[in-house]
This record gives C-alpha cells, structure tokens and sequence, in this order.
C-alpha cells in the first residue's frame, strides 16, 4: 500500500485514477471512430484538418462529462473551447460532434449539454486547489496520419501533478512487436508507480513500467517531435553528438514520447525550443511528466529546473523540455546547456 494511503485502505487517489482512466478510454474510442468515419484518401491529400477537429471536440466532451459525473466540483483546464460550435457558423461541425459523441456514449447528451461539457475546460489553472490538465488529442498531426497521438488527463493538486493517464491507441503494446496488437494506457499516481495496460483492458491486466538503466550515454537513443516546429532537430542533433550517440532518433508525435521513454523503448526526450516566443501549455505535459517520474525517470526544461505547473494554462517559467531516466540526467542536461550556451 502507498505511504499516502488513507486510513480505510483505499490507496491515495485511487476513485480518481478510476475515473481518468475511464475517461480516457472513453476519448480514445471517439478518436478511434472518428478516424474510421471521416479520415480518407482525400481529407490526407487535401490536407483537410475536419477529422481531428471533431475529434478534439468530441474527446473533450466526454472526457470533462465524466469527470464531472464523478467530481463535479472539480475545475478542468482544456486545450479547447466550444467557440467555433455555437451559432449558425458552427450549426455543422456542432451537428457532427453530437453525432460522434452520441455514437459512442450509453448515455446520449444534448448539443448544449455537449457544448457545455467542452466549456468546463476554461478553467485558469494556479497553484492552489484542485484541477484537470486535458488534451482530448495530443499529436494532432499524428492522428490525421494515422501515426502517434494520444489522449491525456491529469489531476493537479496544489500545483504539483499527482495522477497521470495517458491514452495511445496507435502505440504498439510490445515496441519489439510493431505489427502485433497496438493501443497502450499508461498511468501513474504520485508515490505509486507508473503502469501500462493495453487498452480496453482493466486493472488486473496492469504491468509496471520504468525506464530504461541505461548508463553511459552512447549506447542511448533519443526521441522528439515529427514536427520541426515544435523541437529544433538541429539543437537536438548537436545535443546527440556531444553525448556520443549514434543511433537515429525515434520521431513520434505527441506525448507517446514520455511513454516510450517510461517504459524504456527509447532513452532520452529532448523538446529544444524552436523560439523564444513559443509557451508550452500544462495539457501537453502534465500526465508526462508524473508517468515519467513514477518511471524512475526526471523532467525539466533546458536549464534543468523542474517544470512548474501552479503558474496557470502555461507552463511560462520554463523553456523546452529535456526527459531522460535518473542515471544519464545530469549529463543529458550539461550537454543541452554546452549546446545552447555554444549559440550565443
Ligand atoms: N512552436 C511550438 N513549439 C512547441 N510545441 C508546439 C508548438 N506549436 C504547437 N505545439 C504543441 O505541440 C503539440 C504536439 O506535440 P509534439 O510536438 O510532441 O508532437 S509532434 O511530433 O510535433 O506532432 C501540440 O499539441 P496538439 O495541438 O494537442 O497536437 C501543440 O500544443
Ligand atoms: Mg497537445
Ligand atoms: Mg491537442
Ligand atoms: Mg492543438
């Protein structure tokens, strides 16, 4: 049992760990049936963004209507908001959304109730009391290339993030196995450890994940974003041959990468700023971050300071984002400063 288990034996957090995780497989089925529905041949060559616009909305709403069926008085901090929904502009993608969320729920919702539900997400976030972090989708790009993408929800609480569940429905369950059976969900509660299932499965099919013991780090591999825009390749290269590392890096989108490095599929996570003006937000890392802990790993940004999410929606006192397990840490970090210092 957790040191913060409570006096009735039920471990620390444990009705909202079941909730998140109900929450999250919920999303991942909408994702999952929104890309069978509306992603073809021609929304890929047109480059048409619809598909995972309604997925986003769809995922959100029924993930902040779960949570608040379980905890309604909780606050979520959503990536999206039902703006472009309302009214007659929004009469047809807000047709599509209430189709797709009733599709795959017990439980059918009213266009308001759904609109709602999306709008529970504008929460400001801060240091104190409890809230939701929320991606319905992280990795858009990924889905719409039937890739990487990943449903996440955490639970913050006075500014740390203390529960973690992250939904990847294209990740392989076994990475050795990349044509076998795919869809994961990780999931850790702080003090807990991290734990990956395969999807649609329930607790008892749990295993612990960690990261990989690597300790010298040449024999390492890194992974970061598809995108170029969101993680400079080149700084990242430069960082890769300080450390003496050969191997190509494993490009996947979305926070499928703190998985991959929580369960040792890959060694190192950089996310090296390609601006001084660009502010990550909490959505995209808080489930990440506790997994990747509870791994055995750590996390900062590129100065090696902790992320800090008591700040609100952003995580504005830090830059980029570096991941890596306990043993090469330290010389992961001292590598990205030599790098960045180098530039100036
Ligand atoms: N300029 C810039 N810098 C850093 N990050 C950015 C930037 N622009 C966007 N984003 C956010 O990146 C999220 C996608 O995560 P990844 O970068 O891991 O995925 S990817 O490989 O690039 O697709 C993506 O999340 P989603 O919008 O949920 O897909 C964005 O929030
Ligand atoms: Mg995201
Ligand atoms: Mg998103
Ligand atoms: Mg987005």
């Amino acid at each position: 049992m957790s040191a913060r288990a409570c006096a009735t034996g039920v471990a620390y957090l444990a009705k909202e760990r079941a909730a998140a995780i109900e929450a999250v497989e919920s999303a991942s089925r909408v994702c999952k049936a929104v890309f069978k529905k509306l992603v073809t041949d021609e929304t890929l060559t047109k480059k048409d963004k619809s598909p995972v616009t309604v997925a986003d909305f769809s995922a959100q709403a029924v993930v902040n209507s779960i949570i608040e069926k379980h905890f309604p008085d909780d606050a979520i901090v959503g990536e999206e908001d039902a703006k472009d929904l309302r009214g007659d502009e929004g009469r047809a993608l807000r047709e599509k959304v209430v189709d797709l969320v009733n599709s795959t729920t017990k439980h059918p919702m009213s266009a308001d109730e759904i609109l709602r539900a999306i709008d529970r997400g504008q929460y400001a976030g801060g240091p104190t009391g409890r809230h939701w972090a929320l991606d319905p989708i992280d990795g858009t790009k990924g889905f719409l290339r039937g890739e990487q993408f990943a449903v996440c929800l955490a639970l913050i609480i006075d500014g740390k993030v203390r529960l973690g569940v992250v939904g990847c429905p294209n990740l392989p369950y076994n990475i050795s196995k990349p044509d076998e059976e795919r869809g994961v969900l990780a999931v850790a509660v702080e003090g807990q450890g991290a734990f990956q299932r395969k999807l649609g499965t329930d607790q008892s099919a749990e295993t612990r994940i960690s990261v990989s013991n690597v300790m010298e780090t040449r024999d390492a591999s890194f992974c970061e974003s598809v995108e170029a825009a969101h993680a400079s390749h080149s700084d990242n290269a430069k960082i890769a041959a300080l450390l003496g590392i050969s191997k190509q890096p494993v490009r996947m989108d979305s926070q499928c990468k703190y998985v991959a490095v929580a369960r040792g599929d890959a060694d190192i996570y950089l996310r090296l700023p390609t601006s001084n003006t660009y502010v990550e937000k909490i959505w995209d890392h808080a489930a990440g971050n506790v997994i990747m802990q509870e791994a055995g790993g750590r996390v900062s940004d590129i100065e090696g300071k902790e992320l800090d999410f008591s700040i609100g929606r952003t995580l504005s006192a830090n830059k980029g984002v570096v991941a890596a397990g306990a043993g090469i840490f330290d010389t992961v970090i001292a590598a990205v400063k030599t790098t960045l210092a180098n530039k100036r």
